[in-house]
């Protein structure tokens, strides 16, 4: 059947008709101006004129095999297409069209991402004039071995050795335990010649601590395996299926003294050991990398928002009043309600990935001068902001996909790739609720600082023991996210009386932070989230002066709804500590559903304007046009069981079944 692509349907016609604001000007506030908005487009267009980034065939009716060699294929290709245009791999992280294509994990996205991080962070001016060039063009290629079987959260449980002997000026890498095998590693399995490997330092026979090291796992023109590793993959999981996510062990395995990283700490020749300046410098990829995902989060939620709220708008669905038409789903109170307070999420999480980004160069900066005094902040926030990010991200794909009903269920819709690929970023790079707890630390270490009459950072001295009271009327967007701040100040002060009462009950202060850890993670989630109402106040009152006054509307109420819903999500915490009672909670309910109707109104538009194009959505639901039912119509004819009209299977075990004497 052939099909006639209208320009668009009726029912989007008709919403991007109600278009009230100027979508470029909003393209351009979420690239982060008009410049960058013509770079990714100039990007995305090379991309779309190169055919060999596009599967032929879903990776659903691939093989594992076939599905990471047509990966692979993919990425290599990627890379040079970006680079004979003159663009970077980072160019296509950064605007996500790299990453979208590559739809479900690649084997070179540890090579790009942690890899190449950790040689630019923890590299001294010799091995970076050695590994950069080789790395950046693909002359080596590595992945971020620190996982073990073992031990993923505890870093400094890690059971990898590296022993110095002095008398070769080599370290023996090993795994002394089936649990010390590192596991997990994006790329490790098959990809990689090269990882970076996080190992336990050994010198005359004292432990330092988790180091990191440069090892060379494969021949770089055979690719086998050298002597003394074992390496593999993991085999199948949820999602990312097409990244060959691997296990390596060392036998003894000999690396030259010069490749243990030493930019913050180094050992010297007779083997005597140099501390860095901070004891967790060597965590910087990490931190770097959360960094990344709060973006790359907010990029994925996206991507499902955009999906679910332009079906709603195609979808026809039951009677709201009997007898008239079906209505658009979208008209249904409880769909906006499903669908909108994401669609503020993702705008708050874009807003504070940028600021998050703003402290962690700062931070940088600051290292580079040997200024340690923004690490624990920048440690805080890129933390929770990460933890929060993905969560919220999770949850929201998870949502568009229980919105968009049936089809939502549907590999074609995309929703159930973007949501597995997504889900593992709640565990990888620091599992979230093990984040928030490191959150939770900082929070209760500034409340005490306080009490003792010290300054507190920024992101927390909303927490010092006398704040200023508020002047903003409470029912304003500055006086409802104060609310917020004095909840968490009510919280975490809790936590603290919780927590010296275990102690001074004779409990130590490992079980009493134990036996409160509910709670904390609870004040980390809850502070985070202030921070962020915080950004995107900030945000959209500094816009306000200079884009026009539809934009700066659309802004406002999507700032206004992500704040009424937090209050509403906060309410037991916010009765409880006194900062609202019962008669605004109702007014703010009130509000936050007559705002869902009027955001509803230009919902299509705002997600037009996020600007991501079909080719990346990937969606049968989703596409620009909505025309929905033909295209999960034709994607369901390129199914190989309908490649003939009686499967094997019939002769094999239907008919024997049916031929049996039961
Ligand atoms: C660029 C990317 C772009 C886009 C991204 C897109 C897609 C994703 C691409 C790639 C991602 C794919 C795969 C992910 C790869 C991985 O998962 S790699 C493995 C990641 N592993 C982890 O994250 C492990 C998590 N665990 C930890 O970080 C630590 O073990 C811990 C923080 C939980 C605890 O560390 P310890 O060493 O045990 O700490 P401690 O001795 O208890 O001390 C705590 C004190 O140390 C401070 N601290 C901890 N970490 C840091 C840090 N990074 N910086 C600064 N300070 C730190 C902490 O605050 C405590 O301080 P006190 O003053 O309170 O003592
Ligand atoms: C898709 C994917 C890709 C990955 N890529 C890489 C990679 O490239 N390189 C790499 O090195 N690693 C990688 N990892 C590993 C990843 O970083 C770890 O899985 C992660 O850090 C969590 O560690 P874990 O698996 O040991 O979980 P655990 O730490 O065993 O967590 C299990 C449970 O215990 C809880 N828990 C653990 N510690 C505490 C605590 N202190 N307090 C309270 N609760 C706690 C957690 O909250 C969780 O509920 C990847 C993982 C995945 C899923």
């Amino acid at each position: 059947m052939s099909v006639v692509v209208p320009e668009c349907c009726d029912d989007l016609k008709r919403e991007r008709g109600r278009c009230l604001f100027n979508k470029e000007e909003l393209t351009n506030i979420l690239d982060g101006g008009p410049k960058l908005t013509e770079k990714r487009r100039r990007i995305e267009k090379m991309l779309i004129n190169t055919p060999e980034l596009f599967d032929d065939v879903s990776p659903d009716y691939l093989s594992h095999e076939d599905r990471y060699s047509n990966e692979l294929r993919k990425a290599t290709q990627l890379m040079t297409t970006l680079e004979k245009n003159g663009f970077t791999y980072n160019d296509a992280v950064t605007t996500g069209t790299g990453l979208w294509l590559l739809m479900d994990g690649n084997p070179l996205s540890l090579h790009i991402s942690m890899f190449l991080d950790t040689i630019k962070g923890q590299s001294n001016p010799q091995q970076l004039q050695e590994w950069l060039p080789l790395a950046e063009k693909f002359k080596i290629i590595g992945t971020y071995a620190q996982t073990e079987l073992g031990h993923g959260t505890f870093v400094r449980g890690l059971e990898t050795t590296a022993t110095y002997d002095s008398t070769t000026k080599e370290f023996v890498l090993h795994s002394p335990t089936i649990t010390a095998t590192k596991w997990w590693p994006g790329a490790l399995g098959k990809t990689s010649n090269h990882a970076v490997v996080m190992a336990q330092l050994y010198l005359g026979g004292k432990c330092y601590g988790p180091h990191i090291f440069m090892v060379q796992l494969r021949d770089l023109e055979t690719h086998r395996t050298l002597p003394g590793i074992v390496v593999g993959e993991i085999g199948p999981r949820l999602g990312m299926n097409s990244n060959d996510n691997g296990f390596l062990q060392f036998n003894h395995h000999r690396i030259p003294l010069t490749n243990m990283f030493m930019k913050h700490s180094q050992v010297t020749e007779d083997g005597k050991y140099v501390k860095p300046l901070h004891s967790k410098l060597s965590y910087g990829t990490m931190v770097q990398t959360r960094v990344g995902i709060v973006y790359h989060a907010s990029r994925e939620l996206s991507r499902a928002l955009i999906i679910a709220i332009r079906y709603s708008a195609v979808r026809h669905q039951s009677e709201m009043v009997p007898g008239d038409p079906e209505p658009q789903i979208l008209d249904y109170q409880t769909q906006q309600y499903k669908l909108l307070p994401h669609l503020a999420s993702f705008f708050a999480l874009r807003f504070s990935a940028r600021a998050l980004l703003e402290v962690f160069i700062g931070t940088s900066a600051g290292l580079g001068s040997g200024k340690m005094n923004m690490l624990p902040e920048l440690h805080a926030l890129s933390s929770g902001l990460k933890a929060v990010a993905t969560n919220d991200a999770v949850k929201g794909t998870d949502i568009c996909r229980l919105a968009c009903g049936g089809h939502g269920y549907l590999s074609s819709s995309n929703l159930p790739r973007i949501y597995t690929a997504i889900a593992a970023g709640i565990t990888y790079e620091g599992e979230n609720t093990v984040l928030f707890l490191q959150v939770a630390r900082y929070l209760i270490k500034s409340f005490r600082a306080s009490s003792q009459g010290q300054t507190l950072p920024f992101s927390v001295s909303y927490l010092r023991v006398q704040p200023p009271s508020s002047h903003a009327p409470l029912m304003s967007d500055r006086g409802l996210v104060d609310a917020l701040g004095a909840g968490v100040r009510w919280m975490v002060g809790e936590a603290e009386r919780r927590l010296q009462q275990l102690v001074d009950s004779g409990h130590s202060p490992h079980a009493a932070w134990n036996a409160c850890s509910v709670h904390l993670v609870q004040c980390a989630d809850a502070h985070t989230r202030y921070y962020i109402c915080e950004q995107f106040v900030d945000a959209v009152s500094k816009l306000g002066e200079t884009v026009s006054s539809g934009v700066h509307e659309v802004l406002r109420q999507l700032c206004r709804l992500y704040i009424l819903h937090r209050v509403i999500q906060t309410a037991g915490i916010l009765l409880r500590c006194g900062a609202v009672d019962g008669k605004a909670l109702t007014s703010i309910e009130e509000e936050e559903c007559h705002l869902l109707a009027t955001l509803r109104i230009q919902a299509v538009s705002i997600v037009d304007a996020i600007d991501i194009k079909d080719v990346f959505l990937k969606s049968t639901l989703g596409a620009w046009d909505g025309n929905v039912y033909q295209r999960i119509y034709e994607e369901a004819q390129k199914s190989p069981l309908n490649k003939s009209d009686v499967t094997q299977g019939y002769y094999q075990y239907l008919r024997p079944l049916m031929k049996a004497n039961l």
